[in-house]
């Protein structure tokens, strides 16, 4: 990303599509670096993560003694019927799978809390991340599938680390110190024994890209759905007043298809390591077998010692046969983490440019100098445009739908940067303020009023914490400085007044009034109102005239509006339209301006 302090840079439009294809082999998944970083979410946990390895460590070499233990019997005690001295030996097993009985319990135990560890750090660390991405982020994502990355994918993760990881470990312990007794014990043998087991890391290798692009499509497709249900279940009034459950209905059978086929493909993935595994167990048996009878006829081994071959041969299969189910959950992990870390990897395009000299010193509020503007699509919204707002003064904004007031406004509160030329306030780069301190100075009351669930008070207070200890009456005060006191009486239950997410109980006029105390209350030096009275009745709306003609004097205004009676006050009127922006001077000519457009389209 171009990121220069010289105003005339052009900046590069970032790509924040996560479901892009992306085709540069340097961000190729890999698995090792994708298990480090993974790591590094366990936190606090990172400790009782050893801990739980150690008792995978002594409950295996436990186990693993067993066969030794066993063959030496047979071979030591048995053969020469000394029965004292086999029950010395069950005494010693006993004892041993007692200790190896707690420590698989204590490695439970830790694994269950590192799994909810790392399923808490990464949902915090990924929300924490959205919280920081631009505008341009979320108009180029489905909400749907943002909210699947945040509860399924990194449940996929904590599923491998609380269920799968331990296992993992404990049969990759089990396999390796199967693998040393039995080349200890006979070499020959036991390297004809591990030959299949050479075979499968070659094609578990080979076949592990595709198993893990499988389950990412999988998880895809599931977000996918996500947005579908979550699109629908917003546009539920549309639904019902077109009855056009069938269009939504469609669209959802069409990605609920295209999931079960993935899932279905991911499955098929999934499992077909198992009946390769086991096959391979198979192979390694008769092997050993076979060469091993040929062996005691030919007089180099005894029975006691194939006894024991074939019991480690079994526990260097059996754990085997274990991963081929475990390196599937493994893939579904890694797919997940992809997709999180895919997030993760996100940098705001907007971050804060060091402090800069003025390079203007001509008094205006905000200025554009040469701005140009694009959407991530590539269609250029504003050339080259100038302009300057000036002290105390209010500006009105008018154009046809679509002529880019919007995105004039939204670049003088910088949800964008221009792609071209500079945005100035104060004389200086917009960009070189801190976000706290450009929304204290720029109040931004956009065309849909956003509001949370809690109260009227819990609304108005977001952005205004300074207020957040005052009590019902003393907040009235505060509002009563500003006259928006009077607005309350259009809520039944004032400051108290609950507001739902879905914000059905309160009208969009209603939403409107509490963004609009909400940015007042913060006293900005410039208030851009885009549309933000466009749904208020007449009488109401008068109220808000007079609220910001009582503004501070040097508060600066740029109305947005439609209604051109809601802008006969303003001191300039800027005419928006085709990627320009110019002055239309009086009003009449404004609304001419508009007629001629109107014609012309
Ligand atoms: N997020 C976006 N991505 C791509 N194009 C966009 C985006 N937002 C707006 N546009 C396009 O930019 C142009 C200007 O849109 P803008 O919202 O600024 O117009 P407007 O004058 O405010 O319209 P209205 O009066 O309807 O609010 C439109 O053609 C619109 O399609």
């Amino acid at each position: 990303m171009c990121r220069s302090i010289n105003h005339n840079a052009v900046q590069a439009i970032m790509n924040y599509n996560l479901n892009k294809p992306n085709n540069d082999p340097s961000k190729k998944p890999k698995s090792w670096a994708a298990l480090k970083k993974l790591y590094q979410f366990l936190g606090a946990e990172q400790k009782n993560l050893l801990r739980a390895f150690l008792a995978v460590m002594v409950s295996s070499v436990l186990n693993l003694s067993g066969p030794v233990l066993a063959g030496y019997t047979i071979d030591h005690y048995i053969q020469n019927k000394q029965y004292s001295g086999v029950l010395v030996i069950c005494g010693i097993l006993l004892v041993m799978y007692l200790i190896a009985f707690g420590a698989n319990y204590l490695q439970g135990r830790l694994m269950g809390s590192i799994g909810q560890r790392m399923l808490y750090n990464l949902r915090n660390a990924v929300f924490g991340k959205l919280q920081e991405l631009p505008v341009a982020f979320f108009n180029q994502n489905k909400t749907g599938d943002l909210i699947s990355r945040i509860n399924n994918d990194t449940e996929k993760v904590n599923q491998f680390f609380s269920q799968s990881l331990i296992q993992f470990s404990s049969s990759i312990f089990m396999m390796v110190g199967a693998g040393i007794f039995l080349l200890s014990i006979n070499f020959r043998l036991g390297a004809a024994s591990l030959v299949p087991a050479l075979l499968l890391l070659v094609f578990t290798r080979l076949i592990s890209p595709w198993v893990r692009r499988r389950n990412a499509d999988n998880m895809k497709s599931t977000g996918g759905l996500s947005s579908e249900i979550q699109e629908s279940l917003n546009n539920f009034k549309v639904i019902i007043a077109f009855n056009r459950r069938d269009y939504f209905r469609k669209r959802f059978e069409e990605a609920n298809v295209k999931n079960y086929k993935t899932a279905i493909g991911a499955g098929l993935a999934n499992n077909i390591f198992m009946p390769v595994f086991g096959f391979s167990a198979h192979i390694a048996q008769m092997t050993v077998l076979v060469y091993g009878i040929y062996m005691i006829s030919a007089g180099d081994f005894t029975v006691g010692l194939l006894i024991s071959f074939l019991a480690y041969v079994t526990n260097f299969y059996n754990p085997i046969r274990q991963l081929a189910a475990l390196w599937a959950n493994f893939q579904v992990a890694l797919a997940g983490w992809d997709r999180i870390a895919e997030i993760l990897s996100m940098e705001s395009n907007l971050e804060t440019l060091p402090a800069a000299k003025s390079i203007t010193g001509n008094g205006a509020v905000l200025s554009f100098q040469d701005v140009h503007f694009a959407y991530p699509d590539g269609k250029a919204v504003l050339h080259h445009v100038n302009l300057q707002l000036e002290r105390g003064k209010t500006y009105a904004f008018v154009g046809p739908t679509g002529g880019g007031k919007t995105t004039t406004a939204s670049l003088m509160a910088r949800l964008y940067d221009p792609t071209q030329g500079t945005v100035l306030l104060h004389g200086k780069d917009l960009r070189t303020y801190e976000p706290s301190e450009r929304s204290a100075k720029i109040g931004f009351i956009l065309q849909e009023p956003f509001l949370f669930s809690g109260t009227i008070r819990d609304n108005i207070l977001y952005g205004n914490e300074q207020y957040k200890d005052h009590s019902n009456e003393q907040l009235i005060a505060v509002l009563g400085e500003s006259n928006l006191d009077s607005l309350l009486s259009r809520f039944e239950n004032g400051l108290e007044t609950p507001v739902l997410a879905s914000g059905d109980a309160i009208s969009l006029g209603q939403k409107q009034l509490i963004v609009f105390i909400r940015a007042i209350l913060r006293k900005p030096e410039l208030l851009i109102l885009d549309e933000a009275t466009a749904n208020i009745d007449t009488v109401t709306e008068q109220l808000l005239e007079n609220i910001l003609k009582n503004l501070p004097a040097e508060t600066t205004r740029v109305i947005i509006a439609h209604r051109l009676n809601t802008i006969e006050n303003a001191d300039e009127i800027y005419f928006v339209n085709a990627g320009e922006v110019q002055r239309a001077g009086s009003l009449d000519h404004a609304v001419n301006m508009l007629l001629h457009e109107k014609r012309e389209s």
